[in-house]
This record gives structure tokens, sequence and C-alpha cells, in this order.
């Protein structure tokens, strides 16, 4: 990863990251950091940035606006060495180099969530000196999608018949909605304002289920790999259809059709077949299907549990994946019966991330939350629609301003954020 892909170039170009948050998941660790893409300089005076004094709405004139963008990163857990080596790398270290002041190494703090953030605590303070400053993982699940539904331009989404339809949501009627992100595994939450949750439900059967059974029973080494096998697989080989139960029929009285799915992976017990007589695509389809109709289902009974009529779905499982998408949006769809409607995320796999970077705080400023605005034109990076293969270790970065104090100094936070 050093020195390569998306992240590496995209770090060659912004070199001025101020600040820096960590989502360390049980499968993935996504990263979220803003760059003014100025220059540090060469000595220890303040980076020339660009920065602009202006007028805001309260009429305090002691703020500056940085523009940048925020970028997202993310790598595999199981290899947190290459993220420590990211983290680590020379244009990161000499950056922090050039604006060093005489913060002791042990002062340096990385907003952090994510079971990890406890699991590897110690690893980041032996191999780059900072100390993970814990942000609970549900309360940035929250101020993460809470950011994105409200600031960012084209962010929410529908997927119903194949197409993707923006949806911009009224701040005023944004509340109450059910959060469902799907990791490793699922948590449910019941978001009524800012700050303002309760997580309601989960599911051991998520991301991680399907990734680890996948690879158990196709051999396929990778996501991105089942993802795509699972395009050309046929789910009916394998799953018991309501047809396979009563002679080809409908089942009319209750409402099921013949192509229903009776029983996913129910053709298995009834055919005297090993495993290597099924296709290894027939059975991602057929995995992935009954995987995301189930989070599905178990999001609309909650939703219906609190009156919810919204559904916002976050976590890497959903990776921009159109069966993914419609089979959750499809069976939302069918057991509300038209009530209920599912929405997507542009930036899915970032909320907790996100959400632990909206934990900075302004330390000029009294300790304020820093404010980030989106600007309007903020899709950057559209995403391969259609496709398995968002290979990138980056996805949509985000053009924002960052409204700071006017006595922050950037490399300050550069400093709190780097290793240096
Ligand atoms: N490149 C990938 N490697 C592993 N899992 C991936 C990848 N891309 C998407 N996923 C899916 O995303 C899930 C992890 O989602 P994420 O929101 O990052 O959860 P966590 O915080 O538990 O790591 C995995 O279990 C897998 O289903
Ligand atoms: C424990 C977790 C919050 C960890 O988050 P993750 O790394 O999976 O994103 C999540 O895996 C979860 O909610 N699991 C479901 C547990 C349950 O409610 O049964």
């Amino acid at each position: 990863m050093e020195g390569k892909g998306i992240a590496g170039k995209l770090l060659e170009k912004s070199d001025e990251i101020s600040h820096l948050a960590i989502d360390i998941g049980g499968s993935l660790i996504k990263i979220v950091y803003f760059s003014t893409n100025s220059k540090c300089s060469t000595n220890d005076e303040a980076p020339t940035l660009s920065k602009e004094r202006q007028e805001v709405p309260n009429g305090d004139l002691n703020h500056h606006i940085l523009s940048g963008r925020l970028y997202f990163v993310k790598f595999e857990t199981s290899k947190i060495e290459d993220c420590i080596k990211f983290l680590a790398s020379k244009k990161l270290q000499q950056c922090g180099a050039q604006c060093r002041h005489s913060h002791a190494v042990d002062k340096i703090k990385m907003k952090a969530t994510g079971g990890g953030a406890f699991k590897f605590a110690d690893l980041f303070k032996e191999k780059l000196g900072i100390t993970l400053d814990k942000v609970e993982e549900m309360e940035s699940l929250v101020a993460g999608a809470n950011f994105l539904l409200k600031a960012v331009n084209r962010e929410a989404f529908t997927y119903i018949g194949g197409q993707k339809e923006y949806v911009q949501i009224d701040q005023n009627d944004l509340y109450p909605y059910l959060l469902v992100n799907i990791g490793s595994g699922v948590s449910m939450i019941k978001v009524d304002g800012e700050g303002k949750f309760q997580r309601v439900s989960g599911t051991s059967v998520g991301g991680g289920t399907f990734l680890g059974l996948g690879k158990l029973l196709t051999k396929c080494k990778s996501f991105d790999e089942l993802l795509e096998l699972s395009h050309q697989g046929n789910n009916r080989m394998i799953d018991m259809l309501v047809g396979d139960i009563y002679g080809g029929m409908d089942y009319t009285k209750i409402g099921l059709a013949s192509t229903a799915i009776a029983s996913s992976f129910g053709k298995a017990i009834s055919e005297n077949k090993e495993l290597e007589d099924y296709k290894p695509e027939d059975i991602a389809r057929s995995l992935l299907r009954m995987i995301s109709n189930n989070i599905g289902q178990i999001a609309y009974l909650n939703a219906l549990r609190f009156g919810l009529k919204r559904i916002i779905l976050g976590g890497y499982f959903i990776h921009d994946h159109a069966y993914t998408m419609d089979t959750i949006a499809v069976a939302v769809d069918f057991w509300s019966k038209g009530e209920a409607k599912a929405m997507f995320l542009r930036h899915e796999g970032f909320l907790g991330a996100l959400g632990a970077f909206m934990n900075y705080k302004d330390e000029n400023a009294d300790s304020m939350p820093l404010q980030l605005v989106a600007k309007s034109s903020s899709c950057i990076v559209d995403r391969i629609h259609n496709s398995t293969r968002v290979d990138e270790n980056e996805t949509g970065a985000v053009d924002c301003r960052l409204r700071v104090s006017s006595s922050f100094k950037i490399y300050d936070e550069v400093k709190r954020c780097l290793p240096i």
C-alpha cells in the first residue's frame, strides 16, 4: 500500500492533513482525513494555507474557514501493519517533522472508534507513538450518518428497480429514523436527533458471515471475488422456492409467489449432492441473498416496532452493490407493504470514522466541536455503479470547509494527529 494506490497518490497531492480519524472494525479499518491541499512550510513557521477570514452567521469574525477535501481510505483489519505503514509513511512523517514544535510524542492523539480502538491501542502507541482517543462506536455511527444526511449533497438514495434515486432529506424532517449498520455484525439504532439515539437491535448474521461462509463454501479468497462470483450465479439452483413445494404454483392464500424463496439453501437438503456438485457462483448468489434478505426483514421489524418509516443502511457490506441493495430494498418494501423505505448512502462504509472525526474539538475555542461544512457540489468522485470492483482504497472524496478559531494553527493539529 505504501507509496502505491490511490491513497498514496492522494497524499502526494494533498500534503496538508489537518485532521484524521480512524474506525477499526472486525473486518476493515476505515480512515477519514481532511486535507487543505497546501504545502507544509519547510521551517517552523505556520504553513501557508488557503484560508479566508470569513464572516460567520453569528457575527463572530474570529474564525478561519479552511477549504479542503475529506478523503476516505480503507484497509483490511487483518493487514493492520499496512495501515500503520500508511500512517507512518514518509510523507506524513515529513509533514509532521517540518511542522514540529514542542509537543511531547505521548501527547499525539487521534480520534478512534470501533473495537480495534481498544484492541490495538497498544500497537498504535508502540509503533507510532499515537494515543487513540476513543469515541464510542454507536455514537460515532450516528454522528457520521447525521453529518452525511444533513451536509453532503446527493448522499442518500433509494434503490428501486435497478435505479438509484437521490433523495435530499429535509433537515427538519430527518428524525426519527432507523440506522442499520451492516459491518462484520449488524447494529440497528433508532436515531432521534443529534446525539439522541438508542441501539434497539442487532444480529450476528452480517457482513462477516457472508464473507466467512462464502470463503468456506466457494474457496473465494476475497470479498470482491465473492461478490463478482455472485453476479454470475442463480440462487434458484440452491434455494427452495415456494413453487418447488407447491408444484410450480403460487401460494396465493398467504401472498407468496411461486418464485419466492421458501427456504434459503433448502434444495441442498433434498438432493443427494455434495458441495462440489453445486456451482460456486450459485452458492455465492444464494448466500448474498439470504443474508441481505434477513437483514432487510429484521430492519423492517424494528422499524415497525418503533413506527419508523425510514431505514438508512450503512456499513461496508453494502459496498454500493446492486444486488445487495436491491434485495434489502425489496425485502423492506415487501414486508412493510410499501410503508417503509430503505435508503442507502454513498459513503456507507465510513459512518464510524466520520463520526469520530466530528468528535474533534477546537481546543482554541472553548472546545467547541469542529464545524465541517460540505460544499454543495460535493460529489467529486462518483463510484462505478453496478460493478463489484470499487477496488481503490479510496472512495468519493468530499469537498469541505472546516471552520476553526482564528488562533487555531493547522500544524498544531498535524502534530496532534500524526507521528512526528
Ligand atoms: N475489501 C473487503 N475486505 C473485507 N470485507 C469487505 C471488503 N469490502 C467489503 N467488505 C464487507 O464489509 C464487511 C465489513 O464492513 P465494515 O462496515 O467495515 O465493518 P467492520 O467495522 O466490522 O469492519 C465485511 O464483513 C465484508 O462483508
Ligand atoms: C459488536 C459490533 C457492534 C461490532 O461492530 P462491527 O465491527 O461489526 O461493525 C457488531 O458486530 C454487532 O452489533 N454485532 C451484533 C451483535 C448482536 O446484536 O447480536
